[in-house]
């Protein structure tokens, strides 16, 4: 298992999962599962289907015993405390549920009313958490009219009535249009800003990389990988690939020469295939072990040479390289994860070392 040791260790640790095991009978789902979230952090909670992502969580809500091991959040047993598990923990499912006839405002007074809060206390309390959620506009709406989008929101706000510490998210961004998915992303992180502990679990892998202050990857009810995004990429990030988008493609064969001589001479691991002309795309592509400072040599080589350069920039491995690597089943893993397109992080073509990562 390539199991890698969150940097967030000064963190104080809320949600403590240890040797978690689960049985079905003689299927194991769950095989001694160990990894913790912080205060205020993120965990992106990421495997295919039928990895053990439910079971977990079904466990920590207090909704399934554990065959062994240990689940407890801020030192209450999962299981054992179950009532005060339920105060301290807002779960938002993937399925929003039917609720015909039901405005915003009357649903989200019916799930504080579970929850026993008082109605005084619920009509301010559902003023808030539609604000947090960015919803006040939808709260004499009905329910089963909303967009997903706009459904996700009031979901939200639902799983904040009772002011919960953490908050378990399965699939948020499921069926979101590429806005609605920012707009969570952003409402994600400033549930975090305001100290609250979120287990996020997807399957749509890059999704979680921009927000996520850890990640656990789980395969088959094990632990694959858990550690920072950053972490997780320096683990499995040994080459990475860099482009260098030029005005035209008249330059491409000249400067993909060069990038190819001057790696030739700068790393001993360069092989044939690490550079390539993208001519379509008016780019050279090349793999390289060099760091960022090297790296700016190379540039700084272009720019000295006479070679106009657009952009120099580094494409970004998503999670779900991250994913395949440290999963170490890639046909498994690879049949179930949405692909998706590679981020890129964009820097200058004049610019200096700095700018390349
Ligand atoms: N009650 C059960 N009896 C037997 N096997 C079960 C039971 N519940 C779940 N499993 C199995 O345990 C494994 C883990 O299931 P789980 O639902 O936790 O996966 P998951 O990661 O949440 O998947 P998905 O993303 O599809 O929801 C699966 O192989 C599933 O078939």
């Amino acid at each position: 298992m390539n199991q890698i040791q969150s940097a967030n260790r000064d963190v104080e640790p809320v949600v403590v999962i240890k040797d978690l095991t689960k049985r079905y009978g003689e299927f194991t789902a769950l095989d001694s599962l160990t990894m913790h979230v912080g205060r205020g952090q993120i965990l992106g909670f990421i495997g295919p289907n039928g990895a053990g992502k439910t079971t977990t969580i079904k466990i920590l809500v207090g909704l399934l015993k554990a065959t062994s091991g240990q689940a407890s959040i801020a030192g209450a047993d999962c299981l054992r405390d179950s009532r005060k598990i339920k105060r301290m923990v807002g779960y938002m499912p993937d399925d929003f549920g039917k609720y015909n006839n039901m405005r915003v405002a009357e649903y989200l007074d019916f799930f504080g009313a579970a929850y026993s809060i008082g109605r005084r206390e619920r009509n301010i309390r559902i003023d808030e958490v539609l604000e947090i959620a960015g919803a006040t506009h939808m709260k004499d709406l009905f329910v089963d009219a909303l967009s997903r989008g706009m459904q996700q929101r009031v979901a939200i706000a639902r799983t904040l009535m009772h002011d919960p510490q953490v908050l378990i998210l399965d699939e948020p961004a499921n069926g979101l249009d590429p806005q609605a998915r920012i707009d969570m992303r952003v409402m994600l992180l400033r549930l975090a800003e305001m100290q609250k502990t979120l287990i996020v679990t997807s399957h749509i892998l890059p999704e979680l990389a921009r927000i996520c202050d850890t990640v656990a990857m789980i395969t088959k009810g094990k632990l694959r990988a858990f550690g920072t995004v950053d972490e997780i990429m320096r683990d499995i990030q040994q080459r990475r690939t860099f482009e260098i988008l030029l005005p035209d493609d008249v330059s491409i064969e000249s400067v993909g020469q060069r990038v190819r001589t001057w790696l030739d001479s700068h790393a001993r691991d360069t092989q044939a295939d690490d550079v390539q002309n993208a001519t379509a795309e008016t780019m050279v592509r090349f793999k390289t072990s060099l760091s960022d400072q090297e790296i700016g040599g190379l540039l700084t080589h272009l720019i000295q040479q006479g070679d106009t350069v657009l952009q120099f920039r580094e494409v970004m491995a998503d999670l779900e390289d991250a994913f395949l690597s440290v999963a170490g089943d890639a046909s498994e893993a690879g049949s179930d994860v949405e692909r998706s397109t590679s981020d890129t992080n964009e820097t200058v073509g004049s610019g200096s070392v700095g700018e390349t990562s």
